[in-house]
């Protein structure tokens, strides 16, 4: 037992042993460690040092120092090794840095002033250099084969910020000077504009640049109003942004690459401080200005201004008067500054820019400058865009799209308005072919302002994006509305495509759909106010219309352009805010009032022949004044649409036409002309007030009910609703086939009424006019079935009703009452009466107690629309009557009653006078 418990505890003892052996080694093995990290902690920490002093920089004490350290010669040996190589590779770098600024400062961007001062620059501006020489630098050493150019990046690259140090404002000034003069000295005359501020002062600010300041290239701002200055930029930024990337471009840099053109000018906007922090607010517009504006292509140079802004910014930091310190070098290396460039030379030099640029400004555009040089490249998938007129020389656009949809332009009579229009109109048709814009033009005005864009009797040429000319329509609201029907159902079609494709906008629905036809579509509607002109039910059809297609019309690239005489046109939208809100493009012509923001009156002070062009809803930022070329005087227009006609016209239908002041002739109706003998015989009223050419027609089968009554006094109207009605049912029936039968009590209709019965027999048909009306009513009735189609043309029943009334003597039944039977009974056997009532009450008197579902057709002319109630159907008929103009009802296919425009009758001049 003893001996087993000995055995056990030498067991233990053996372990324990073992595992203080493993303890001590790994103990041993961590002193070590810990040794060794130490003294290489010790040797970083001296290499740091070394570093951080310079090798060659520390005074002796700090030499000897770190001669103690006991890592001292592995650290100097292996830092001496990374310098000699450092310096092998640099002995390249000045070359290399002076090749990358010849690279991107070429020109007066890096070149020596005597290459360029003095000379305007040719660039365009689609691109800039990125760099621009400030100075001079030498790598250790200061020998000259280490000296290297110092420039900076500007424009859309970075900001500048510059410290002064004391006494260096001249040194500042001269700085920022030359680099001023070496982008000026770039681009084009105009392609830079250049905005000053000064915390201290007005008027002496850069004063060598002030040849400058007559031209719109240099502008200076009060020293105690830099909100007007960031107010400025601000507008201009949230302008560029709207007009420019929404179309899925980044920056105005990115946009300039897409369209090859500049677009808009390089802005760089100095600002004098004074070293204090600016006041809270405007602090924070500037960092905001900052933030948007390199995209923008706007460049602040802050001078002495403290800020944090979040966007690139470059520094120099004045040492003294020769010497700064650059964020593009780094800390260690002084920038030499160049010399200031020579004063004299720096006038002159402004002075030849601003005559360049006044030159160039200068002469009075006109519709010629508004076109591309090549007609029809543009592609209208994401957006339109055109210049409608000149700011200094620089070309102003308008654009409609996605951020801009629809525009609104307001100004007096006689500001401009239309010539805007065609000013607009021109140079879209100029650049996009008719497969990329579609133009439906309608004017309320009284007068034919759009008429020469469709084709007209002494000029056939047509403009042939046009799809549809509506002219001398204020009468005619309905067509406006038939355009806006036109729209929504085409926003429907639209919306139905898109949604079959996944897409939701024309851009990606062209994409998927390349084969479609999805030209962008703007409807131009001058004096849009007449739309809402009465309280009824086109006003708030129209209405709801409009709004559907403001608010949906933006993403289907259904576009609206109204017009108006801004008051009465902007009252019209009381109550409709939703479409005035959409109209986010305004355009207002001088003395325009509330078509821009309540709070902007660039209108008022705008002069003659301008328009104030505002992509923003008209909040002052966006104001852009522009002179509008004369595009309306004779042949300027129509050159351009001859050349556009002949260009398209082949491939282009002609316009639909639309004149409000001209009846439609009925044998030019393909309606009309395309009748013949069938099944379903149709009479044609009228010209349905529609956005396509329809005649609107009333079958007449075998069923009850199918008569037609003409009712109200206006002679030549009722003359020719009757007329066009008996000639083309004439054209449906062979010779032989059919009967006319007419009567005319009213002796001054006479002649008309017999002209047509001539016509008719001539063509062949059994025409007769009787004298005796109740005879042949009375024959008629009692001889109803079985006979050949026939049809009754009854004109002035009122005038005839005492004779018709009349029961012979022993006769059970009057006239009237065989009339009555041949309504209610006539038109199953094919006998179908075409009556005109001068007065609704006699066609009461003419049915008697039978109610009135005997009439199931009528054209109401110069009748009240209460009265026509009981005819259609019950409902409120809204209708103010005016001369030309019918309105038309069928029950069978009618929901509501329609305008229709009466034909013109051929030898109007007989009875009954001209038609309207
Ligand atoms: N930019 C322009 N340059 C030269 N003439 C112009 C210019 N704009 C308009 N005009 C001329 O001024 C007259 C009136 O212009 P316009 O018909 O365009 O005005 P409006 O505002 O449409 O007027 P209204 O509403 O009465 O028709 C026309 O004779 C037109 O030729």
């Amino acid at each position: 037992m003893a001996s087993k418990s000995a055995e056990q505890r030498n067991r233990v003892q053996t372990a324990l042993d073992r595992v203080r052996h493993q303890i001590g080694l790994v103990l041993g093995a961590a002193a070590g460690a810990r040794e060794a990290a130490e003294t290489e902690v010790s040797r970083l920490a001296l290499e740091q040092e070394i570093v951080r002093v310079g090798m060659n920089q520390a005074d002796a004490q700090q030499q000897t120092e770190w001669a103690r350290h006991p890592a001292a010669h592995e650290v100097f040996a292996s830092l001496g090794g990374v310098r000699s190589a450092f310096y092998t590779d640099w002995s390249a770098g000045p070359g290399a840095l002076r090749d990358l600024v010849a690279a991107h400062a070429p020109g007066p961007a890096g070149r020596p002033p005597s290459e360029w001062l003095g000379r305007v620059g040719s660039n365009p501006g689609v691109t800039a250099p990125a760099l621009w020489r400030a100075g001079s630098a030498t790598a250790a050493g200061r020998d000259i084969s280490r000296t290297f150019d110092v420039a900076v990046p500007l424009l859309d690259e970075s900001h500048l910020a510059i410290t002064s140090a004391p006494k260096t404002r001249p040194v500042v000034d001269a700085l920022v000077q030359s680099l001023l003069m070496r982008v000026l000295s770039t681009f084009e005359p105009g392609a830079v504009k250049i905005h000053l501020w000064d915390v201290g002062q007005l008027t002496a600010i850069l004063p060598d640049l002030y040849p400058l300041s007559r031209t719109s290239a240099l502008s200076l701002y009060d020293p105690t109003r830099l909100e007007d200055l960031l107010d400025e930029l601000a507008g201009h930024i949230r302008r560029i942004h709207a007009t420019g990337m929404q179309a899925g471009h980044t920056s105005l840099r990115e946009l300039r690459r897409a369209t090859g053109q500049r677009l808009e000018p390089y802005r760089i906007a100095v600002l004098y401080g004074n070293g204090e922090t600016l006041e809270p607010e405007r602090a924070r517009d500037l960092k905001r200005v900052a933030s948007g504006a390199l995209a923008a292509g706007i460049c602040l140079i802050l001078v002495d201004v403290p800020t944090t802004v979040s966007a690139s910014v470059e520094t120099l930091s004045l040492l003294d008067e020769r010497r700064a310190i650059s964020s593009m070098t780094g800390a260690d290396l002084a920038v030499d500054l160049d010399p200031p460039l020579p004063s004299g030379q720096v006038i002159r030099a402004a002075g030849r820019i601003a005559e360049a640029l006044i030159a160039k400004q200068g002469g009075p555009r006109s519709f010629a400058d508004l076109m591309p040089a090549e007609p029809g490249l543009e592609n209208s998938a994401r957006e339109l865009r055109a210049p409608v007129g000149f700011h200094e020389g620089e070309p102003v656009e308008v654009v409609i799209g996605d951020a801009s949809p629809h525009a609104l332009i307001g100004g007096p009579s006689g500001s401009g308005k239309t010539n805007f229009l065609y000013a607009l109109l021109g140079s879209l048709a100029a650049r996009y072919s008719p497969d990329e814009l579609a133009l439906y033009l309608l004017d309320f005005k009284e007068g034919v302002s759009f008429a020469g864009l469709a084709p007209g009797r002494k000029d056939a040429s047509w403009l042939p994006h046009a799809k549809l000319v509506g002219v001398n329509v204020n009468t005619d609201r309905e067509f406006g509305l038939a355009l806006l029907r036109f729209l929504a159902d085409e926003l429907r079609r639209r919306s139905a495509a898109a949604k079959e494709h996944e897409v939701t906008n024309l851009a990606d629905l062209r994409e998927q759909d390349p084969a479609g036809h999805w030209p962008r579509i703007v409807a131009v509607i001058d004096e849009f106010q007449y739309l809402f002109a009465g309280r009824d039910q086109v006003t708030a059809q129209a209405t709801q219309l409009l709004e559907d297609i403001a608010r949906r019309g933006r993403s289907q690239g259904i576009h609206l352009v109204l017009a108006s005489q801004d008051v009465a046109g902007i009252e019209a939208f009381w109550g409709k805010p939703a479409v005035f809100e959409q109209c986010t493009l305004r355009i207002a012509m001088p003395k325009a009032r509330r078509v821009l923001a309540e709070t902007n009156n660039a209108a008022v002070s705008a002069p003659k022949w301008h328009a104030v062009i505002n992509h923003d809803s008209g909040v002052a930022h966006g104001n852009q004044l522009a002179h509008v070329p004369d595009a309306s005087s004779r042949n300027v227009f129509v050159d351009l649409q001859h050349k556009l006609w002949e260009r398209y016209a082949g491939r282009f239908a002609r316009p639909r036409l639309f004149d409000g002041a001209h009846s439609p002739v009925l044998e030019q109706f393909p309606a009309y002309t395309e009748l013949k003998p069938g099944a379903r015989p149709k009479a044609l009223l009228g010209q349905s007030i529609d956005v396509t050419e329809a005649a609107c027609g009333v079958e007449l089968p075998r069923a009850p009910g199918r008569n037609v009554a003409v009712l109200g006094g206006a002679t030549a109207e009722a003359l020719s609703i009757m007329d066009s009605a008996a000639r083309s049912l004439a054209r449906q029936y062979e010779p032989g086939a059919v009967e006319f039968l007419f009567s005319c009590p009213i002796e001054a209709c006479a002649p008309a009424v017999l002209d047509l019965k001539d016509r008719l027999a001539a063509e062949g048909h059994s025409a007769t006019l009787t004298d005796d009306l109740p005879a042949a009513l009375t024959a008629m009735a009692g001889s109803l079935a079985g006979g050949p189609p026939r049809f009754l043309l009854l004109y002035g029943v009122d005038a005839a009703l005492p004779t018709l009334e009349a029961k012979e003597i022993g006769q059970p039944k009057s006239a009237l009452d065989h009339l009555r039977t041949l309504l209610k009974n006539g038109p199953g056997h094919g006998v179908h009466t075409l009556g005109w009532w001068r007065s609704i009450a006699r066609l009461k008197d003419t049915l008697g107690f039978a109610g009135t579902d005997d009439i199931g057709t009528w054209a109401a002319l110069d009748v009240q629309g209460n009265e026509l109630t009981p005819f259609a159907a019950g409902q409120v008929v809204h209708w103010s009557p005016r001369p030309g103009r019918a309105l038309f009802f069928d029950r069978t296919t009618h929901g509501a009653p329609e305008v229709i425009i009466p034909f013109q009758r051929p030898d109007a001049d007989l009875a009954g006078g001209a038609t309207p």
